[in-house]
């Protein structure tokens, strides 16, 4: 209970009150719970995690697993309503544990970071690509990984994000030309493919300070599509099979897949990498290559390692923005009302400063950044984030974002697209996710010492597309033969394991007749 009763007392404002007043009313055992994963190794191995719920019907070996359906955070979001905000899942030999609550999950992963900031061994990611504790994004937590994340955050961090500007809004203005020319050309488009590829440029650019791909037909294009889907599947948290039923490894079905995981580092993945690297190493422009290579002796990273930095943030930096993107236009779609008021705000910012508003002006925007921030809370891009791992026994720990953002006593009408629900709410995503839990946001960047280093880059990146969209563009729905609207579906989810996009969609870009014109 103290550990309420603390939160309490930092209590502010009156309408966060009730959701924490009823909080403390439903999990007064809860609190005991959290303690007990938090404090000693002891308790939590032995007998401490007995005592979290467990939904029912787990099945010897398999655990919950055969449950779980096509998209197991929806089942965890059930489970969560009949037995509260921490709960145990057995998947396979594994134990997880969910937690759904804000304030708890601020306390274990972010104020006891120093003992939850571990990462659970994935057979790709540590075995196999990342093999000798190398990488970032699945590296446990020691040394090695907070060098990497340090070098990472030299380019990454919200100053540096603005030395790009140019570039991010050069990338934008050409996936939006892109998404016209064949709204004009095929009456209707599939977004995903044009802003995936301008998400990618962006990457390139950065990272690697490499000139962008065209279109989406450029085998290097392709290929680093390929590398990046097959990275994501290799990597997705609920499809280690390997992790969650060692005995099973031996069987020769999961052997082919360790297989095909090491073929395709070994002859695909790393060999593109290290081109790539050699590359950006021999051009001229600035990039996250270039410093690491300089730090590298110095943060004992070597060439293996630079190799796996930079696949993880190719892959951790793409995809999400351009699914987050997707779900962006797909819901804006459904809301003509909101696409007249962002377009109004941006031509009231044009009007009166002569030029498009840069991320810089975002404050002029208040609409757009409650939208925006809408839009990931409604749908976000991730549902499990990146599991961590609690060091003293192993215990995996989730947050389950779909379970947060749902929730009827965090976000009022949580089930609702209320585009103004933060309308007062102007600080940067970036500020939000490192502040007080009690006025974060949304919860797609994870938490505390290993909270999502690109946030400032994302945001940045969604700014550009959305606004230049809004200032040019309506988002119309495609049309049927017979002249019916279609409409993207925001009920059902693409659940890719690590991303969750919306099932394939097609929209049209029409450029507005009453669009303002920059001389
Ligand atoms: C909307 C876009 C994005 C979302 C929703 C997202 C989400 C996340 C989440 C949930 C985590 C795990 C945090 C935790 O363990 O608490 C993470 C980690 C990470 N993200 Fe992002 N991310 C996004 C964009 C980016 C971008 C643009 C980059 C880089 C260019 C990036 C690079 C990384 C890296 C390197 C990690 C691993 C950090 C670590 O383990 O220390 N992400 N991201």
């Amino acid at each position: 209970m103290e550990y309420y009763t603390e939160f309490l007392k930092k209590v502010e404002k009156h309408e966060r009150l009730i959701p924490i007043l009823s909080a403390v009313a439903a999990t007064t055992v809860t609190a005991y719970y959290v303690k007990r994963i938090i404090s000693s190794s002891k308790k939590i191995s032995n007998n401490g995690a007995e005592e979290i719920p467990v939904p029912d019907g787990a099945m010897y070996y398999l655990g919950h697993i055969p449950q779980m359906g096509s998209v197991p955070a929806h089942k965890i979001t059930e489970w969560h309503k009949e037995l509260g905000p921490i709960l145990k899942v057995k998947m396979g030999v594994q134990d997880w544990v969910f937690i759904s609550d804000p304030m708890i999950a601020q306390e274990i992963m972010a104020t006891q970071g120093a003992i939850t900031s571990g990462r659970p061994y994935l057979t790709f990611g540590n075995g196999i690509s990342g093999k000798g504790g190398r990488g970032i994004v699945f590296a446990d937590y020691n040394k090695n990984w907070k060098n990497a994340r340090t070098a990472v955050l030299s380019i990454l961090a919200p100053k540096s994000v603005a030395g790009f500007d140019k570039i991010l809004q050069q990338e934008a203005e050409n996936s939006i030309n892109q998404l016209v020319e064949q709204t004009k050309l095929h009456g209707e488009v599939y977004p995903l493919s044009f802003i995936r590829l301008s998400s990618i440029n962006i990457i390139l650019a950065t990272a690697f300070g490499l000139p962008g791909v065209s279109s989406p037909e450029d085998p290097f294009y392709k290929e680093l599509v390929n590398m990046i889907e097959t990275g994501i599947k290799f990597t997705s948290v609920v499809g280690d099979f390997s992790a969650y039923f060692p005995v099973l490894s031996f069987l020769d079905v999961i052997f082919r897949k360790e297989r095909k995981m090491t073929d395709f580092v070994e002859n695909v993945s790393h060999p593109m990498f290290r081109r790539m690297i050699k590359q950006a190493l021999a051009g001229d422009q600035d990039s996250l290559v270039k410093k690491m290579h300089l730090i590298m002796e110095e943060y004992e990273i070597d060439e293996r390692n630079l190799v796996v930095i930079m696949s993880e943030v190719l892959v951790a930096g793409s995809d999400t923005v351009a699914i987050s993107a997707s779900w962006t236009y797909a819901i804006l779609c459904h809301y003509p009302e909101v696409q007249k008021k962002l377009a109004d705000e941006v031509d009231a910012f044009i009007n009166k400063y002569k030029r498009i508003p840069t991320f810089e002006d975002r404050l002029e925007l208040p609409y757009y950044i409650s939208v925006q921030k809408e839009c990931l809370r409604y749908r976000p891009p991730v549902y499990f984030g990146v599991p961590r791992k609690a060091s003293a026994d192993g215990t995996v720990i989730v947050t389950n974002i779909h379970t947060l953002h749902n929730d009827s006593k965090t976000f009022y009408d949580a089930d609702k697209f209320i585009p103004d629900r933060f309308i007062k709410d102007t600080r940067s995503m970036y500020a939000s996710s490192n502040g007080n839990v009690q006025n974060r946001d949304q919860f797609v960047f994870g938490w505390g010492r290993r909270i999502c280093p690109g946030i400032a880059l994302a945001e940045n990146e969604l700014f550009n597309s959305i606004t230049r969209v809004m200032a040019r563009c309506r988002i119309e729905p495609a049309l049927s033969e017979n002249g019916d609207k279609i409409y993207p579906n925001l009920v059902d989810v693409n659940d890719g394991g690590s991303t969750v996009s919306p099932l394939p969609f097609k929209v049209r870009f029409v450029e507005r007749e009453d669009r303002v014109i920059l001389a």
